[in-house]
């Protein structure tokens, strides 16, 4: 493990014309950890991970990727130095096929989609990598496949596929087991079991199965506050937990 966080928010407070969403929110990843993001519907989870990836501006607060401040810099940027993310909604080119897909990522991974002749020449290379972005997640068989015929199960897994071949040392997930069936989801947990290397991830999901299997750590946000932090046995006997995110009948 470096000495440095992989990531590590300090102090973080956002607001809406609506009220404060998040409120010195303090967070510190080591590298290779995984972390769960827990908290009821409204937490703020959703802004802190605009935050740390870059599309939105904290009011207060720092943002330090690898010990390096990035509180200013552009989604792009944090992408290119390494945080990759998911989003809720899947953000693939349906019409496009697993193949076209996958090139795309990386061929914008490298900078090479702005002038799309100059890529040409350097397709070879990128088709080999494609092919193993596949594998990876189990879509070798499905290259040729348009996307939006697809199961939804296995989209989830290009949008996963098109998150590593980025080679992030930081993966946010932003609920990727939402709107997959029990059997997609033990898949999804296999998955990422078994793919994520020694990335850092930070995981948002309300599917608590999912949660407890893949963090090593878990924090807890309640009304844009951090309530708790600890291993997911610590968490899921903590009563200010239960009470708050999993309704008063479970304390
Ligand atoms: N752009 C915005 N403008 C105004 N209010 C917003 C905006 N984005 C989020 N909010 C509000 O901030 C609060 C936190 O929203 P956020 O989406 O971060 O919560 P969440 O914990 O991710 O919730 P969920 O689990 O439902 O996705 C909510 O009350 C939401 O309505």
């Amino acid at each position: 493990m470096s000495e440095l966080p992989t990531l590590h928010l300090s102090r973080i407070a956002k607001s809406f014309g609506s009220g404060p969403v998040l409120q010195d929110v303090n967070l510190s990843l080591q590298s290779g950890e995984r972390r769960g993001l827990i908290g009821p519907n409204g937490a703020g989870k959703t802004t802190l991970i605009n935050i740390i990836t870059g599309g939105l501006a904290p009011d207060s607060g720092d943002v330090f990727f690898q010990g390096q401040r990035i509180t200013g810099l552009s989604p792009y940027r944090r992408n290119r130095i390494g945080i990759g993310r998911s989003f809720q909604i899947l953000s693939l080119f349906g019409e496009m096929t697993v193949r076209e897909n996958l090139r795309n990522a990386l061929l914008r991974h490298r900078g090479l989609h702005v002038l799309p002749w100059r890529a040409a020449a350097r397709l070879a290379p990128i088709e080999d990598e494609v092919a193993q972005a596949a594998e990876l997640v189990g879509l070798g068989d499905v290259l040729k496949a348009r996307v939006d015929t697809l199961p939804y199960g296995m989209q989830r897994r290009l949008d996963i596929a098109l998150v590593l071949a980025q080679e992030p040392a930081l993966v946010v997930l932003d609920e990727p087991a939402a709107g997959l069936s029990g059997a997609e989801t033990r898949d999804l947990i296999d998955l990422l079991q078994t793919r994520l290397g020694d990335r850092t991830l930070l995981l948002v999901e309300h599917d608590m199965d999912v949660v407890y299997s893949l963090s090593d750590r878990i924090t807890v946000l309640d009304y844009g506050r951090v309530l708790a932090e600890g291993s997911p046995a610590e968490i899921s006997a903590n009563s200010d937990v239960r009470r708050v995110y999993l309704g008063e009948d479970a304390a």
